[in-house]
């Protein structure tokens, strides 16, 4: 398969305990794959991985064919593997715009005193609005950070993860922590992220519900190991997941560290 990500046998232990277990997958360019698993599961544990954060007790990941396991995470982002912004990234005193600004300027690969330059600084911040737009968050451009709401906070996040424009969207729970009424707005701009087809999206959510509608492909964690790959419909009638995962196992947890 011509693969944009590919893990082949990817472990890593903390002390005694195996977190993500031999996992080997492929990826194709342009797919939506979802990860789901229980509390526990490694699913955070495997994005960090992927996206450099953490390193590999064994394994190897590759991108695009080109073994990325030893790069650092600033090194896989530059080669198109962008992991969502955690709230901690987001600078709380400046204003939504100004984060995304600095996104879309880090993506430039300018230094900071560039922006003093006039002409420079008004592109930067234009394409930052296309961005905020895109995530619906533009009417709350002007406010700062800090005073955003959290649903609105992970838009933000989204925003400034597009701004980087990679190929490959690392989506940690983008809808952990929202309110209900918040949850569809969020779904709309990774829908319409999805039907543009340029991206690679891998995607960390609770919400099944939500998942099967969006995702090309389902794979479950389960004590760190990947029990089942496969279609949205494959993984429902799945009987190892139903009894691993569906049944007595369901995740009641509403809100998330990420
Ligand atoms: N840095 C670390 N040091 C020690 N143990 C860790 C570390 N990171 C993760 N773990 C352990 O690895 C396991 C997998 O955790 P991880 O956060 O990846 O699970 P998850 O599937 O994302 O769970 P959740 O749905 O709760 O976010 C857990 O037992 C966790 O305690």
């Amino acid at each position: 398969m011509n693969s944009i990500i590919e893990t082949q046998g990817l472990t890593i232990s903390f002390g005694g305990h195996t977190a993500v277990d031999s996992v080997s997958l492929s990826v194709p360019a342009n797919h939506f794959k979802s990860i789901i698993g229980p509390n526990g599961a490694g699913k955070t544990t495997f994005f960090n991985l992927l996206s450099g954060q953490l390193m590999p007790t064994k394994g190897e990941i590759f991108f695009k064919g080109e073994k990325i396991t030893n790069l650092s995470p600033i090194e896989r982002t530059r080669k198109g593997i962008g992991r969502s912004f955690q709230i901690t990234n987001v600078f709380p005193n400046l204003t939504v715009l100004e984060n995304v600004r600095l996104a879309v300027q880090s993506q430039a690969g300018i230094r900071y005193q560039m922006l003093k330059h006039f002409r420079k600084y008004k592109e930067f911040e234009l394409k930052a609005e296309e961005w905020l737009e895109t995530v619906l968050l533009e009417a709350r451009k002007d406010i700062l950070a800090k005073n955003l709401a959290h649903g609105e906070k992970r838009k933000l996040e989204i925003a400034m993860l597009l701004a980087l424009n990679t190929e490959v969207l690392l989506l940690d729970e983008p809808t952990a922590g929202m309110s209900l009424e918040e949850v569809p707005a969020i779904l709309d701009v990774i829908k319409q992220i999805k039907e543009k087809g340029d991206r690679t999206i891998l995607l960390i959510e609770h919400k099944m519900d939500m998942i099967l509608d969006l995702s090309d492909s389902v794979m479950v964690l389960f004590n760190g190991g990947l029990l089942a790959d496969g279609t949205p419909e494959e993984i429902m009638k799945n009987e190892t997941v139903q009894s691993a995962y569906l049944g007595g196992h369901k995740d009641e947890r509403t809100s998330s560290s990420t």
